[in-house]
């Protein structure tokens, strides 16, 4: 952290934003709850998958918000007692996103506060400084396909909890056999998802190829808010 924030207290902490909406959790343990989604501005990784490009450069944060004031937001406009902090990659800004974290799991109705984090992020500086059993990780684990497999830190693996999730997006066979062969390769005790890559392998080929491999332990994670609306559309 600069030395100049050091001073601020950490409601006064500024953040990239994208948007801040309410609708229900399409993917992982929580999914079909009233979810906030807090979604911050920018990214280490290009995926070539990416459905959140608007998420970073070349385009534009909607604007910078406190911590307060996302705080407040999420207290006042919505109900939901879940929180889905996204992105783009929350975890980007270091002690900044951990000073979200931890105010979003202070707020008092809030039951349950999940990272979509990107996989290319270490997770024990956020393991360690967050104390609160609220908060959860969803880590990515991004296979060949995606074009960001080189960035995946594979320590990650041994810090996830039983109340972790580890998701992997799968494009093609190819990854099917490698995303296997990573979860034999680094033990965790996150529960694995696998998740089908929208528009290149089919769900039901996905099914059919989990249940050949006797894979009994993964939950075949689909994104229901892109069965529900339309895939493209932004905000649900
Ligand atoms: N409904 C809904 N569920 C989601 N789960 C993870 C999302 C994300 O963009 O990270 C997402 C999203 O954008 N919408
Ligand atoms: S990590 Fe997520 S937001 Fe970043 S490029 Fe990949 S899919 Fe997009
Ligand atoms: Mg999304």
């Amino acid at each position: 952290m600069p030395v100049n924030e050091m001073a601020l207290t950490p409601r006064a902490i500024r953040l990239p934003m994208v948007e801040i909406f309410e609708t229900v959790e399409g993917e992982g343990t929580r999914a079909g709850f009233p979810t906030v989604f807090v979604r911050l501005f920018g990214c280490n990784l290009r995926c070539v998958w990416c459905d959140t490009k608007y998420s970073y450069p070349p385009a534009e944060a909607a604007n910078t918000m406190t911590i307060d004031e996302i705080v407040a937001q999420v207290e006042s406009q919505y109900k939901a007692e879940h929180i889905c902090m996204t992105g783009g990659e929350p975890l980007l800004y270091g002690s900044r996103s951990a000073a979200l974290l931890k105010e979003l799991c202070g707020i008092e109705r809030i039951k349950d506060v999940h990272v979509e984090t990107n996989g290319a992020i270490d997770l024990a500086p956020f393991l360690s400084e967050i104390g609160s059993p609220k908060a959860r990780y969803i880590m990515d684990y991004k296979l060949p396909d995606s074009g960001e497999n080189d960035a995946m830190l594979h320590g990650n693996f041994a810090l996830l909890r039983p109340q972790d999730e580890v998701k992997f997006v799968i494009a093609s066979d190819a990854d099917f056999d490698f995303a296997v062969k990573v979860l034999a390769a680094y033990p965790t005790e996150a529960l694995a998802l696998f998740s089908p890559v929208w528009e290149s392998m089919p769900p039901a080929k996905l099914v059919q190829k989990m249940l050949a491999a006797g894979l009994t332990g993964v939950k075949l994670n689909m994104q229901l808010h892109k069965i529900i609306w339309d895939p493209a559309q932004r905000g649900v």
